[in-house]
């Protein structure tokens, strides 16, 4: 067994722990498919943030020892024999695999935290046009970089620049402790990575779709979606997944997101997040929420998200996990993240 902390977790693995969730949230035949790897103790820094609550109480934000880790293979076999859990109602059990041609999407669902993860895909095919993508996004004008946020009442600095775009200006959407923020027009840039993300959906999903119905192991896809998408075949009338995006900027390994779910209810209950990230490889970190009595939640999973990933984050996940960044003091550089969110509007 090796450490994580000596491995960097740089690797596309994503590492997901013994620990069980309570409730329906796992159980064990969720963890066959997994290798063990253990983890000796793992100091992430501060994990308080903007949409944190529980971080500033327990542990003090030190993130415990962590042990009986299971790190999924990335080879082929290890998804196919990955857990199936009951699929919520009003999803549409079984699927067929994708055909290979398609680009290689992981699936990396959590028991009832379904997810799907396609690496360097978004804002170009090589390093030098993602690059490129990133210093516009990054010359944005909107970006604000003192924003302030609540938790239990107290105001805290966020550490980290946000903006926020929409279809056709004006969506508002809040976040907790955040006081609403105006959501222009999305510009160009944004506009085109939207689209680019919405057509690998798209050919993805439709491609495994058969008789209108879809599913991973792990994985179970609102048949609204499916039929949303579908409808976006059409070139006759423009048809959009996503009307917003919340666009982060971490400018070095201090700066960070708080464990939080994004769970507004202004949100599609059948549509995923989609989270596109550009720039220096960064953890993306997942607990289970809250529930009665526990103290301290170990994390579940951890997923390096780097230059081109997309990380598409389906309904029920928010419901059943939170995710964080946490600080990272040695990475070195850069990373912006888009998640583009499909609002309900009338
Ligand atoms: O930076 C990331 O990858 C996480 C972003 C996120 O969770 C959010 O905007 O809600
Ligand atoms: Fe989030």
């Amino acid at each position: 067994m090796k450490s994580i902390k000596s491995a960097g977790v740089a690797s596309s693995s994503v590492v997901v722990a013994a620990a069980k969730i309570s409730g329906s949230a796992a159980d064990d035949d969720a963890l066959k498919g997994f290798e063990i790897e253990r983890i000796e103790e793992h100091d992430s820094g501060s994990f308080s943030g903007h949409r944190s609550s529980m971080e500033r109480r327990g542990n003090g934000g030190r993130q415990s020892t962590l042990v009986g880790f299971w790190q999924r293979k990335g080879d082929k076999r290890s998804r196919d024999s990955s857990p199936t859990t009951s699929a919520p109602r009003n999803i549409v059990p079984r699927l067929r695999p994708p055909s290979s041609n398609n680009p290689p999407w992981e699936n990396i669902s959590l028991p009832n935290g379904p997810m799907l993860l396609l690496r360097g895909c978004v804002g170009g095919l090589n390093p030098s046009e993602r690059r490129s993508t990133r210093e516009a996004l990054a010359s944005l004008p909107d970006w604000k970089d003192d924003v302030k946020f609540k938790i239990y009442g107290k105001e805290c600095q966020m550490r980290r620049r946000i903006c926020q775009y929409s279809k056709g200006g004006g969506i508002s959407y809040s976040y907790s402790g955040l006081k609403r923020m105006d959501a222009p027009e999305f510009p160009q840039i944004l506009h085109d990575v939207k689209c680019r993300v919405e057509d690998l959906i798209r050919d993805y999903i439709l491609d495994m779709t058969k008789d209108g119905q879809v599913s991973l192991k792990n994985l179970s896809i609102h048949s609204e979606f499916v039929e949303l998408l579908n409808s976006m075949k059409s070139d006759t009338v423009e048809k959009n997944v996503y009307n917003y995006c919340l666009c982060n900027h971490y400018r070095n390994g201090e700066e960070y997101m708080g464990y939080h779910a994004d769970d507004e209810v202004s949100l599609d209950p059948h549509s995923p997040i989609a989270s596109v990230s550009f720039g220096i490889t960064r953890n993306f970190d997942i607990r289970a929420r809250k529930k009665k009595s526990d103290a301290g939640r170990p994390r579940l999973a951890r997923v390096a998200l780097g230059d081109g990933d997309l990380l598409l984050m389906f309904p029920p996940m928010q419901g059943n996990y939170e995710h964080s960044i946490p600080v990272e003091k040695r990475a070195a550089g850069e990373r912006i993240n888009l998640t583009f969110r499909r609002i309900i509007t009338t």
